[in-house]
């Protein structure tokens, strides 16, 4: 592909997109039961974080009677603005549930796994307790599931019926189907990003109640100790969320070089990603790490400069719908995944991109 294809295609970004780039996920379901689902909700200053309102559409598909109850933990009017705002995120949140306390100020893992047992034996048994994937879930929900004594299923992209899910195995080479024949409740943690939010016109807003914690037993916070939080620039798009991610490799060499794919992140409205090559030399934080190890991203258009390709990085991508890859190797696995691939030098390339695209609007 030469460079003016690439230029061309950048700047006509929605053409990229295929048009079966939504893809619609058909459920088998033999739904005998009613599922009745707490979901462990995550918010930020005052907004419930998107990958909750996939979780919630992943709930959806357990089953057609399904009732969705949204927990929110947290302290002060901040938690209260969520609750409003999760109250009318999704038509089929029937009820959101409120646990204001200091104890649950910063999202730590015990107190968290300890309130969910409290939630499920004050407002009765729920056949599913679902989180999102991300670092909020993976810690809390496998307490939760100890506490239970039963066995989650981590990292669901498919779910198949109340009990049968598909989630990959060996950095997602394999998808893996699996049946939980457990006791209940099933617990699982969600791939967000195999869980698309598509726009619905039903406006519903669900009841909120708050809480009574006054039997919350103290000694279940003392374990751990909130020391710190590190927040990265707040201006550019949540990666995991991104429409757009711009990702640099090892190649860009320098703390200095990698402002180049800070600055055509800025330049498309996207979020910066690295690999892990180059998180581990230092040249940013290892919160932007994309891949096994890292953020699984899906976004509509993933731009990959000085990447190899390695499995582990692929396992975090594979759901963009666009992938462009620009490395001067020609022979680069990136390109066997890669929409548009652009032989060449990164140094060369991001500098042009720079100067041709168009200002953001
Ligand atoms: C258990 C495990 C988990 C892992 N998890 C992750 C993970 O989550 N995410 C992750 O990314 N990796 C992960 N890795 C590491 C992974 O295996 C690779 O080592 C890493 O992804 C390589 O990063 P890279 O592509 O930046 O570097 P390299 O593999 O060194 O590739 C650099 C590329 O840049 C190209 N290049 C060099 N100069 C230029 C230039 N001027 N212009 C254009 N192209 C140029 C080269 O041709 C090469 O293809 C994991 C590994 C293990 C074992």
């Amino acid at each position: 592909m030469t460079r003016a294809l690439l230029l061309r295609a950048l700047t006509k970004k929605k053409k990229l997109v295929p048009p079966n780039a939504h893809r619609s996920i058909s459920i088998i379901t033999n739904l005998s039961r009613c599922i009745s689902t707490l979901i462990l909700a995550e918010h930020e200053s005052g907004s419930i974080k998107p990958q909750t309102v996939s979780t919630v559409v992943a709930a959806n598909q357990l089953g057609e009677s399904s009732s969705v109850s949204l927990l929110l933990a947290g302290s002060g009017s901040s938690l209260q603005e969520a609750a409003s705002q999760a109250a009318s995120c999704h038509p089929s949140v029937s009820e959101v549930l409120v646990a204001d306390s200091d104890r649950f100020e910063y999202p730590l893992a015990e107190p968290w796994a300890k309130l969910v047992d409290f939630v499920r034996q004050q407002r009765g048994d729920y056949s599913h307790i679902l989180a999102s994937s991300s670092s909020f879930g993976k810690n809390i929900l496998p307490r939760v599931a100890a506490l239970l004594d039963v066995s989650p299923v981590t990292d669901v992209v498919k779910i198949l019926g109340p009990n049968e899910f598909i989630r990959p195995i060996y950095a997602g080479n394999a998808l893996c189907r699996v049946r939980y024949t457990g006791p209940g409740p099933c617990v699982l943690t969600i791939r967000t990003t195999s869980f698309p939010v598509t726009p619905v016109t039903e406006s519903k807003k669900a009841t909120i109640s708050q809480i009574d914690l006054s039997n919350f037993k103290e000694e279940f916070v003392s374990r751990s100790r909130y020391v710190g939080q590190s927040t990265q620039d707040t201006e550019r798009p949540d990666l995991g969320s991104a429409r757009v991610v711009v990702t640099g490799g090892r190649a860009l060499k320098s703390v200095e070089n990698f402002k180049l794919i800070e600055n055509l992140a800025e330049k498309l409205g996207g979020a910066v990603g690295a690999t892990r090559a180059a998180v581990d030399a230092g040249y940013v934080p290892n919160d932007l790490q994309v891949g096994q190890t890292g953020k699984i991203v899906a976004p509509e258009l993933y731009m990959a400069f000085g990447v190899s390709g390695a499995i582990q990085h692929l396992a975090g991508i594979k759901d963009s719908k666009v992938i462009v890859a620009v490395n001067k190797d020609a022979d680069a696995p990136i390109f066997q995944v890669a929409d548009y691939g652009l032989v060449g030098d990164l140094f060369e390339v991001i500098p042009e991109l720079l100067e041709k695209l168009p200002e953001k609007k």
